[in-house]
């Protein structure tokens, strides 16, 4: 391939030593002249070689002047530790984002002194304009802060770790404390003027998402003139993007998007414009809209453990093991019929071994799928019309719905290991009712290597929509477990990012109880 031509290219100074900086429109590489000694540290991935560095464009934060040692920002990521010798005496420095391991990231500084003014601007200038081009970065975002997730850190969290990157990389903030449950959510239906803004950022968990979730679906339903009562009309995608930064308990959402529980590293997938699509579901009941879901929709053990765990928010993150206990123990188990129908369009199986990230080709293909007039969506609903659909009866321990991984610290794997992001389907995993010994064997698969469909008691079938009939339907929506990582806070089992996620919904799915 034709390298892109050269924009700048100069001679400067790094730490004392003489550097040859090359600058085109995809790359910044620095290699430095003279290496009698290579000190240079190997912890940068980006680093070609030793001596050597190279950093995307693309993952460039911000460039500053500065004149004669003084820069003009005075943060605490000014590493400016060597003074310039007399023949260099004009500084710029470059923050980008080092790639750490397991899919941590940093911001890193570094300093280049220049002999010349003119040079020094020029560089400045050069670096400017080659960002002004990447227009998928934010420049306005609406920052909402839950100061009561997780362990109560959020708002310290925004103010430590991610108010100054946002700065640094000048993005302009509206920045709202939330004041009691559901107000970000209300507040995105209603009031919200979401044109002013590129994205929402939520500082929060999974229940926090949700509720943005909830608000900005709506608002676009709302707009669109759709209405969500109805189980036949498209819903239609949220063009804005929701960033996470993991302040919450499990944070299970942003574990699966991003790899990584960290608000540095999610807050810099924000900055360099990062999205990946998310499927979200939509959840009714006798022809009425009850919940939008994008990761875990658990009725049964799951359920109970949710409900359980949120009359003990008290107790902090810890409330979900000791209610994952306590449900374990007392063995709840319900009786009814699960029907779905199966995505047999699709590629990929629960069963899989590959855990979908981002930039994944099944999801890349399948996120146009229920794009207006696709040919797949009308496929969709003659097999509904027609006798596509399977049915299990029984009874059932847990009946889950997971349209995401649902993985988090505590258990890497997650709830379904192979679920995609955004393929348009959701894995439903049926627990039949077994012996408590059974059910903890199953429970601490989700820990081990071991697969945790491969028992008897346990199915796993990717489906487009499913519908749930219990016995005793009084009961049925009380239990759900909606858009929460219980799941991961089992008894036995202990999730940038942010997620960066653009919530897409490109499937549908519902429960109903006759
Ligand atoms: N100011 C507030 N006061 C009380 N509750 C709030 C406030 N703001 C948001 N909430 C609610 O707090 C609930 C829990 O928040 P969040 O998801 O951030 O933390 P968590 O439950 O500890 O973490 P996780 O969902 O990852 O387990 C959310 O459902 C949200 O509706």
């Amino acid at each position: 391939m034709e390298k892109p031509p050269r924009l700048l290219s100069s001679h400067l100074l790094l730490k004392n030593r003489v550097y040859e900086v090359t600058l085109n429109r995809a790359l910044m590489v620095w290699k430095e002249l003279q290496t009698k000694k290579k000190r240079v540290s190997g912890s940068i991935h980006n680093s070609l070689k030793v001596g050597r560095y190279c950093v995307p464009v693309s993952e460039i934060l911000a460039v500053r002047e500065t004149v004669d040692s003084r820069t003009k920002d005075h943060g605490r990521w000014q590493k400016m530790s060597q003074k310039p010798t007399e023949a260099y005496p004009y500084t710029f420095t470059v923050s980008y984002v080092e790639r750490m391991r397991r899919h941590r990231w940093r911001c890193n500084d570094v300093t280049f002194y220049c002999a010349d003014y003119t040079v020094c601007q020029q560089w400045v200038q050069t670096i400017r304009d080659q960002l002004s081009t990447l227009t998928r970065r934010p420049k306005h975002l609406l920052v909402y802060i839950n100061p009561y997730g997780g362990k109560q850190q959020g708002k310290r969290i925004y103010e430590e770790k991610v108010a100054p990157l946002f700065s640094r990389a000048s993005i302009s903030t509206y920045v709202i404390v939330t004041e009691h449950a559901n107000h970000a959510r209300d507040h995105l239906k209603m009031d919200a003027d979401l044109k002013k803004y590129d994205g929402v950022v939520c500082i929060g968990g999974d229940g926090m998402f949700s509720e943005i979730v909830h608000g900005l679906i709506s608002r676009t339903q709302k707009d669109s003139g759709v209405d969500q009562n109805c189980t036949d009309e498209k819903l239609v995608p949220c063009g804005i993007r929701v960033g996470i930064i993991p302040a919450g308990s499990t944070d299970c959402i942003c574990y699966a998007t991003v790899g990584i529980n960290d608000p540095v590293t999610s807050a810099l997938h924000i900055i360099v414009g990062d999205s990946q699509p998310l499927d979200v579901c939509s959840v009714h009941h006798n022809n009425t809209f009850l919940k939008y879901s994008v990761s875990l929709l658990g009725y049964g053990f799951y359920g109970d453990v949710l409900t359980d765990s949120e009359r003990k928010r008290w107790m902090g993150p810890v409330r979900y093991d000791f209610s994952g206990l306590k449900m374990f123990l007392t063995h709840n188990y319900y009786e009814g019929t699960v029907s779905f129908l199966p995505a047999t369009d699709v590629s990929g199986t629960p069963r899989d071994k590959t855990m979908c990230r981002a930039g994944c080709s099944t999801c890349q293909h399948s996120g146009q799928l229920c794009s207006e007039d696709s040919q797949d969506c009308d496929d969709i609903s003659n097999s509904e019309n027609g006798s596509d659909w399977q049915i299990i009866r029984g009874k059932f321990l847990a009946i889950n719905a997971a349209s995401m991984s649902c993985a988090c610290p505590r258990s890497p794997k997650g709830l379904s290991p192979a679920a995609h992001l955004a393929d348009g389907t959701t894995d439903l995993i049926v627990v039949r009712k077994c012996s408590r010994i059974n059910f903890l064997r199953h429970l601490l698969r989700h820990t081990s290597k071991d697969d945790q469909f491969d028992l008897s008691f346990v199915e796993v079938h990717r489906v487009r929509k499913f519908r749930f009939t219990t016995r005793n339907c009084d009961r049925l929506f009380g239990r759900i477990c909606n858009d929460h990582p219980c799941s991961c806070n089992l008894s036995t089992a202990t999730g940038t990012a942010m997620a960066r996620s653009c919530p897409t919904p490109t499937s549908k799915w519902e429960c109903t109880a006759s």
